[in-house]
């Protein structure tokens, strides 16, 4: 805070620890410090000009090797609407995560919907929101892939699903929405930061699909600490500051549950449909459920269900066991009355494809996992492109 306070506003001598209220401060084990300061909404597009060169004292502590400083804004009293992250997050010289006007783009009103009086955001400064302009206007189709419950495979159907709609011929996109667990960056093998151009934030390539994950720019440990505006915040930078360009298809890899990050997407984009994915077993089955109704409840349609895990089979003696029971997720989407799109089992190599950062309909299409991811995403292609001839 010593050192924040070295830097201060021309006009008024304001610096982040004065003006700000320290949120969190963590350091990886490489070094890698992210702070983050709550600030006042109307001070913060002085503030976040003050952020570089404070984020470059900060990297002259011992023992430092990055410092990346985040701001939240607070409305002023009786402001509608949550707080939302005053600016991309800012890091040492390092361009990748801070594009210049952040502040004033980074809750992506002036490119997005205006906001909603049920918690939508509001630019900083500058221009106010065009009402009714589309947030991704080149992306034909968004679908979410969503889970009731973590660990049930959602980000290995994510990606699966989106490198297998890339195969099918679709020009396709992949957002980690998974704000508290990012994890697409490693199971796509991308490493290093986003370009930016212009201003803009470029996705990556990985396997013919264009991704762009919270994971490739900022500190995991920071984003899992954070609340539900800063969430918000993070998705909509994530949808209006990176530059998208035309896509066919995008996938959108939700947090688990039902939480902030399906909130906001839903009030930002118009979601085409939902994937949700269940192991077989009745706990994950229930929460399902839940995620079936609340798709349900905005009107999102659900193309169907995918069953992960749903049965192991033993590479030696090629045995199947159904270690969390078989046949649920089929039964509850027949009784919710929404389409199973297929089952996955339970395989290493599916685990090791996850970690190896290949994917597995591209390192191994043939395989019993591959032929099921394949025919999973064959099944969801056949509904994009009967979607887009409707309309
Ligand atoms: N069918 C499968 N066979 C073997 N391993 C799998 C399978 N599906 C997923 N896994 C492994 O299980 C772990 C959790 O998967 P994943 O990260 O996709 O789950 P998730 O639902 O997205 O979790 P969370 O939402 O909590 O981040 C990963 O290590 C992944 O490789």
């Amino acid at each position: 805070m010593d050192l924040l306070n070295t830097v201060r506003t021309p006009q008024s001598g304001l610096s982040l620890a004065s003006a700000g209220r320290l949120e969190s401060c963590t350091v990886d084990d490489g070094g890698r410090l992210t702070l983050t300061l709550t600030v006042p909404r109307e001070q913060a597009p002085a503030l976040s000009a003050l952020c570089d060169e404070a984020a470059k004292k900060l990297q002259t502590l011992p023992n430092i090797t990055s410092a990346t400083i985040i701001l939240t804004a607070h409305r002023p009293a009786g402001a509608p609407g949550p707080s939302a992250p005053a600016h991309p997050p800012r890091q040492a010289g390092e361009q990748a995560a801070s594009p210049p006007n952040a502040a004033a783009q980074s809750t992506g009103a002036s490119r997005g919907k205006a906001p909603s009086a049920a918690g939508g955001h509001r630019p900083l400064g500058g221009a106010p929101a065009a009402p009714d302009a589309p947030v991704l206007p080149g992306v034909k189709t968004i679908i979410a892939v969503a889970s009731g419950k973590g660990g049930v495979g959602k980000s290995t159907t994510a990606v699966n699903l989106a490198v297998g709609l890339g195969m099918e011929g679709l020009k396709t996109g992949l957002l980690d929405a998974d704000i508290h667990g990012p994890s697409l960056h490693r199971m796509l093998g991308t490493s290093g930061k986003p370009e930016v151009v212009e201003g803009r934030l470029q996705p990556m390539q990985a396997w013919g699909i264009r991704v762009v994950s919270l994971g490739m720019l900022v500190d995991e440990k920071a984003a899992m600490i954070w609340r539900g505006p800063m969430v918000m915040g993070a998705i909509n930078q994530l949808l209006t500051d990176v530059d998208w360009g035309d896509l066919d298809v995008m996938i959108v890899d939700l947090p688990p549950g039902t939480g902030d990050a399906h909130l906001s997407l839903t009030q930002k984009v118009p979601l085409s449909g939902a994937v949700i994915v269940s192991t077989p077993q009745d706990i994950a089955l229930i929460d399902a459920r839940r995620g079936v109704t609340m798709f349900e409840k905005v009107h999102v349609p659900v193309l169907g269900l995918v069953e992960n895990m749903s049965y192991f089979c033993c590479p030696n003696c090629g045995h199947n066991t159904e270690l969390f029971g078989h046949g649920g997720a089929r039964r509850e989407a027949e009784a919710m009355g929404v389409p199973f799109l297929g089952e996955v089992p339970l395989l290493a190599d599916i685990r090791s494809s996850g970690d190896s950062g290949v994917p597995l309909v591209i390192g191994a299409p043939h395989s019993e996992g591959g032929k099921a991811w394949r025919a999973i995403a064959h099944t969801v292609a056949t509904a994009v492109r009967a979607m887009q001839h409707s309309t």
